[in-house]
């Protein structure tokens, strides 16, 4: 029987049936951070059970520590050196390897996972947060869970959840000029709305995947989180194998042979078949930014505020009203009038070596607009000396952004760090909900280049448009 890349990883992961609704599957690896993984691992430690595989648990600081140079355990979050410390005291006496503030590969958790070659092709991954499914770039199945569910996964290495269903989306043709993954991943929210891949597992196929580096594969499944999917998956190549080989955690010798012998049957086979199959044609994809407080609230950059009419298909006309307030938009005006003050670059969706390359490659040269506040946040420490090798940095800083230390800062105003009340921030991150980057902050999501030539403009803009 033909099966889809899913349907493979599945079957060599489930151990039984249990009940007419649920499945236990073998969990391969557990990642766990110090927001929810700390909550994990003390109530694990309160029912007395202990970690069934303590090799495949990791664990990173990301979420809570502060991200300015010379950080300590010390938080802006009032409470967070307690996360910090008792994640570390926690994980320390479980035997779990952890990534701590002052270990050189500290960085996200989605992040850092793939540059340990912690995530395999054919793995199943689980870890406490939404955006887990980053991960599936490597044709691994990895998803977010909540705490109670790791603590499971932790004592018995399996979950017992419901069997998702399969969505494929196949873009056909190439990205044009100066179009990424970032713009992809917005165009199909979009296109399908934030509810469009609701309770499945979603594979990205076709050429104009194919021809992504992984990095940019990851952006996209990292997105996945927002279209409510319940994971995103893409099937291994060549690229995959390049990247993953030689990583500390990736198979060695003999066993890496074997591995990408094994791997290398991990697709789709030509007549599976998907809940739901769609297709679209790459050339249809611009640069893309988000203009309300949904991540389906994304068009062209050469575009403007949509009224109501343009956005009723999928848009209440009380959600609308209430993204057009909370934003302080009026219809009707392009999106390039828009004044900003603050950029930011960073998150597990935008903050690998790649994008803030390409961010730098704009900035190079220039200076960011009077008045407005500009961060960059390396993914993680390896990113941050990748770039600092390459005199990244120094691009970063004469623009005038600050240049920060390795976490998820402020994708996550929950996380103690924050842009002022009520700032209109242009962000490389995932979303943009209300106060999500600060109190009352306007958040609009772009690629790390968008985010770029809008530092440098003050006002959102084209990064293909800037004059050199
Ligand atoms: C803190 C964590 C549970 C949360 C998530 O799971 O998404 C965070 O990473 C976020 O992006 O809001
Ligand atoms: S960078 Fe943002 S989206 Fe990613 S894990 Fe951290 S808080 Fe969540």
């Amino acid at each position: 029987m033909s099966e889809n890349i899913f349907e493979k990883i599945w079957r060599s992961h489930v151990v039984a049936e249990v009940g007419t609704d649920a499945t236990l599957v073998l969990i391969d690896r557990v990642f766990l951070h110090e927001r929810t993984g700390s909550v994990a691992l003390k109530s694990l430690k309160e029912a007395g059970r202990a970690i069934m595989a303590p090799a495949h648990v990791f664990c990173t600081m990301d979420h809570i520590v502060d991200t300015f140079p010379g950080r300590s355990d010390k938080t802006l979050m009032p409470t967070g050196t307690a996360f910090i410390t008792e994640t570390r005291a926690a994980a320390h006496e479980a035997g779990i390897t952890l990534f701590d503030l002052d270990d050189e590969r500290q960085g996200i958790v989605h992040v850092i996972s793939p540059e340990q070659g912690i995530v395999l092709p054919g793995l199943t991954l689980v870890c406490p947060d939404s955006h887990t499914c980053t991960q599936g770039a490597f044709g691994a199945l990895a998803w977010g869970i909540g705490s109670t569910d790791a603590e499971h996964a932790l004592a018995t290495s399996t979950l017992r959840i419901k069997k998702p269903k399969t969505m494929r989306i196949t873009v056909t043709g190439q990205l044009g000029e100066g179009v990424t993954a970032k713009d992809l991943a917005l165009y199909l929210l979009a296109r399908y709305s934030a509810g469009g891949g609701k309770g499945h597992v979603i594979e990205y196929a076709g050429p104009a995947i194919e021809a992504l580096e992984m990095e940019a594969r990851m952006t996209l499944c990292n997105m996945a989180t927002e279209f409510a999917a319940f994971s995103a998956v893409i099937a291994p190549d060549d690229k995959t194998f390049a990247y993953l080989k030689g990583r500390p955690y990736a198979p060695k010798g003999a066993d890496w042979d074997l591995a990408v012998e094994n791997w290398r049957a991990l697709r789709s086979d030509t007549d599976a078949s998907y809940d739901k199959d769609y297709v679209v044609d790459a050339a249809d994809v611009g640069p893309m930014i988000t203009w309300g407080t949904s991540p389906q609230h994304a068009t062209t950059i050469d575009g403007k505020v949509p009224s109501f009419a343009e956005v009723s298909d999928r848009d209440s006309r009380e959600a609308y009203d209430r993204a057009m307030t909370y934003m302080d938009l009026v219809p009707g005006t392009p999106l390039q009038d828009l004044k900003i003050d603050s950029a930011f670059i960073g998150s597990c969706t935008n903050s690998r070596i790649s994008d803030l390359r390409r961010a730098a490659a704009i900035l190079k040269g220039r200076k960011v607009a009077a008045g407005v506040k500009a961060i960059c946040v390396p993914g993680s420490m390896a990113v941050k000396r990748a770039a600092e090798a390459e005199g990244l940095d120094v691009i970063f800083k004469d623009a005038g952004f600050e240049w920060r230390e390795a976490g998820c800062s402020m994708c996550f105003f929950a996380g103690g760090e924050s842009m002022a009340r009520r700032a209109r921030v242009v962000t490389s991150t995932n979303r943009n909900f209300e106060s999500r980057q600060g109190p009352e902050t306007r958040s609009h999501l772009a690629s790390p280049e968008m985010v770029a030539a809008s530092a440098i403009a003050g006002h959102l803009a084209d990064p293909r448009k800037l004059e050199r």
